[in-house]
């Protein structure tokens, strides 16, 4: 509650401009600005928080409300089991033990910056059609051009659902391409959905596309194709 209030608090100062307001930089790059205690870890940063705006709110609930009978499932964040998959760790990082205790440090980039701040969204997963849709809410730290949303914050999110759409699809893969054409400013603050299903697998590859848009459909801000690589598992990452 008191984290929420001072998060809340620090996004009020940020929007009004006020000097002095970003998070102190973290000791050393391992060291993250969510604090790891046992709570924090199994936090699921994809649920509503005191940030969201009335848009994000209203799409939760619908989209927790087509959960109820199955065919949609809303898709848990980072820290939690949806991707602590632990035979992938060990099939393509040589050194796993390191590589798992690198994991339980790490946080994955768009969940990194504070409530409010940066990158607030949750997904879900159309059991039945296989894809998944985002919705999306960029916060003050991921200003381009003057109340709008950075385009590299745009790929962000492009790039973690389409990963999100390869990865539920076929399991870990990771982006090889991307193309993406920026069609509307996307206002800061605002909410929009992105929409993402793979089109074609050909073997490893995965095509896949996504579109933004806004809350009433009437505005698409982006369009977007990529190509995922499912990894091979006798090529190990170093
Ligand atoms: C809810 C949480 C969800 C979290 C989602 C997070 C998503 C984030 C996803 C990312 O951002 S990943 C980070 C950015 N991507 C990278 O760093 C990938 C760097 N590239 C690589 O590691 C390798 O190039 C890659 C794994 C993509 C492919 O290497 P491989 O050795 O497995 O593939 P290979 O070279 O054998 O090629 C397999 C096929 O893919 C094709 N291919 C590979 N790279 C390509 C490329 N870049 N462009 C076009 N085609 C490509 C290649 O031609 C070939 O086609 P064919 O089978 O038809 O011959």
């Amino acid at each position: 509650m008191l984290r929420s209030c001072v998060s809340r608090l620090r996004t009020l100062a940020v929007l009004r401009g006020q000097p002095g307001v970003a998070p102190l930089p973290a000791k050393d790059p391992w060291s993250p600005r969510r604090s790891f205690s046992s709570e924090v870890i199994h936090m699921d940063l994809s649920l509503p928080n005191p940030s969201w705006n009335e848009d994000m709110r209203l799409l939760f609930d619908q989209f927790m409300k087509k959960s109820e009978d199955g065919s949609w499932k809303h898709l848990p964040s980072y820290k939690s089991k949806f991707t602590q998959r632990t035979e992938d760790i060990k099939i393509y990082f040589p050194d796993a033990k390191l590589m798992k205790e690198k994991l339980s440090q790490a946080q994955l980039f768009p969940r990194s910056l504070e409530e409010g701040l940066g990158f607030e969204y949750a997904m879900f997963h159309n059991c039945v059609e296989d894809r998944i849709v985002c919705i999306f809410q960029g916060g003050p730290y991921l200003q381009g051009a003057p109340g709008f949303l950075h385009g590299g914050a745009i790929a962000t999110m492009i790039d973690a659902t389409l990963g999100a759409c390869a990865i539920v699809a076929v399991g870990v893969a990771m982006t090889a391409s991307l193309n993406i054409s920026f069609k509307r400013p996307i206002p800061l603050g605002s909410v929009v959905v992105i929409n993402s299903q793979v089109d074609k697998v050909e073997g490893r590859k995965l095509f896949l596309s996504c579109n933004i848009r806004s809350v009433d459909e009437k505005t698409v801000y982006s369009e977007a194709t990529s190509l995922f690589v499912k990894l091979d598992p006798k090529t190990r990452l170093t």
